[in-house]
C-alpha cells in the first residue's frame, strides 16, 4: 500500500503544486464519500485547502484520532473463545482462518477450526490441509450439511477437548448474497445457543484491493450478521487502504488484523500508527 499518495497528490494538483482536490484525491484514496466529504469541510473551514503540507498534516493527524483505540484482544474465558469470519468469496477468508489459528497456536492457545461451508467442497478441503499443516484440531460437515450445525458440532467438541479458541470459517459463495448474510447470522445465533457470549468476535474478512467496495460489503455484513470488526487482507499488493479508516468513520468498526501474504506468517496485528505512515508513503 506504500507510495500511492505521491502519486495522487501529483494527479490531483495543479497550479504549481499550491491547488489540490483534495476530494477526488480522498476519494481516491478509497476513504469513501462520508469522511471525503468531512475532511474536504474539515480543511476548507480551517483555511488549508491552498496548503498542501499543512493540509496533508492536518488529515495524517485526523485519521490518526478516527483509528486511536486498542484493537479488541482475545481474552480468556471458561468456555471456548469463538472467532466467526464471515466475508464473500476470493477476500481471503481460509487463508486467514488458517492464518489465524497458526498464530494463536503459537501463543500456546489450543484452537480448534471448524469449515461451515458445506456448499463448496473445495474450501473444506483447502482448510484441512491448512490444519494438518499447522497440526490444529479440523471439525467439517458433510457436503450439503447444514453449516449451523456444523458450527454448532464443532462448539461441543471444542468444549470437550478443553480448547482455547474455535475459528469457524463459513461460506464466501452461496446462490445470492442474501443466502450468504442470511446464513451467516443462522451460525451465529446457533453458537449463541451453546454459549449466550459466543461467537465473542464476529470479523469480516475483505480483500483490500477491492476499495471502497469494501465499505458496501462491510455495511451489509453488518447490517445482517453484527459485526465486530475487520481483517483486511492483501494489503501487500495494490490496495490504498483508505476503507480502513472509511469503515471506521462510518461504522465504527476496527481493524483487527491485516494480511500482508499468502504466507501463514502474513497476519499482522493491525497498528494504527504504521497504518497512517504506510498510508502517507511510509
Ligand atoms: N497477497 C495476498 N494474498 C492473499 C492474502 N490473503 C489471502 N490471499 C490469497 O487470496 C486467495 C483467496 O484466498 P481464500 O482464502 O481461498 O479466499 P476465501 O475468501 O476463503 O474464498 P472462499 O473459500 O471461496 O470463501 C488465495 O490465493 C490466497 O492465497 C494476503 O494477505 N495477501
Amino acid at each position: 500500500m506504500k507510495g500511492f499518495w505521491r502519486k495522487l497528490v501529483e494527479k490531483f494538483s495543479a497550479g504549481g503544486g499550491e491547488r489540490v482536490d483534495w476530494e477526488a484525491l480522498l476519494l481516491e484514496a478509497d476513504l469513501g464519500l462520508a469522511l471525503t466529504g468531512r475532511l474536504t469541510r474539515m480543511l476548507s473551514e480551517e483555511g488549508l485547502l491552498r496548503k498542501p503540507p499543512e493540509g496533508e498534516e492536518r488529515i495524517r493527524q485526523e485519521l490518526r484520532s478516527i483509528l486511536a483505540g486498542d484493537p479488541p484482544k482475545v481474552a480468556h474465558s471458561e468456555k471456548p473463545v469463538v472467532i466467526l469470519l464471515v466475508g464473500v468469496n476470493g477476500g481471503g477468508k481460509t487463508t486467514t482462518a488458517a492464518k489465524l489459528a497458526f498464530r494463536y497456536g503459537k501463543e500456546g492457545k489450543r484452537v480448534v477450526l471448524a469449515a461451515a461451508d458445506t456448499f463448496r467442497a473445495a474450501a473444506v478441503e483447502q482448510l484441512e490441509a491448512w490444519a494438518r499443516r499447522i497440526g490444529t484440531l479440523f471439525v467439517a460437515g458433510n457436503p450439503g450439511a447444514d453449516p449451523a450445525s456444523v458450527a454448532y458440532r464443532a462448539h461441543a467438541q471444542a468444549e470437550e477437548e478443553k480448547a482455547d479458541l474455535l475459528i469457524v470459517d463459513t461460506a464466501g459463495r452461496l446462490a445470492t448474497k442474501n443466502n450468504l448474510m442470511l446464513e451467516a447470522a443462522k451460525i451465529r445465533r446457533t453458537l449463541a445457543k451453546r454459549d449466550p457470549q459466543a461467537p465473542h468476535h464476529v470479523w469480516l474478512v475483505v480483500d483490500g484491493t477491492v476499495g471502497s467496495n469494501a465499505l458496501s460489503q462491510a455495511t451489509e455484513f453488518h447490517r445482517a450478521v453484527g459485526l465486530s470488526g475487520l481483517i483486511v487482507t492483501k494489503l501487500d499488493g495494490s490496495a490504498k487502504g483508505g476503507m480502513i479508516a472509511a469503515v471506521k468513520e462510518e461504522l465504527g468498526l476496527p481493524t483487527v488484523f491485516v494480511g500482508i501474504g499468502e504466507k501463514l506468517e502474513d497476519l499482522e496485528e493491525f497498528d494504527a500508527d504504521r497504518y497512517v505512515d504506510e498510508f502517507f508513503g511510509g
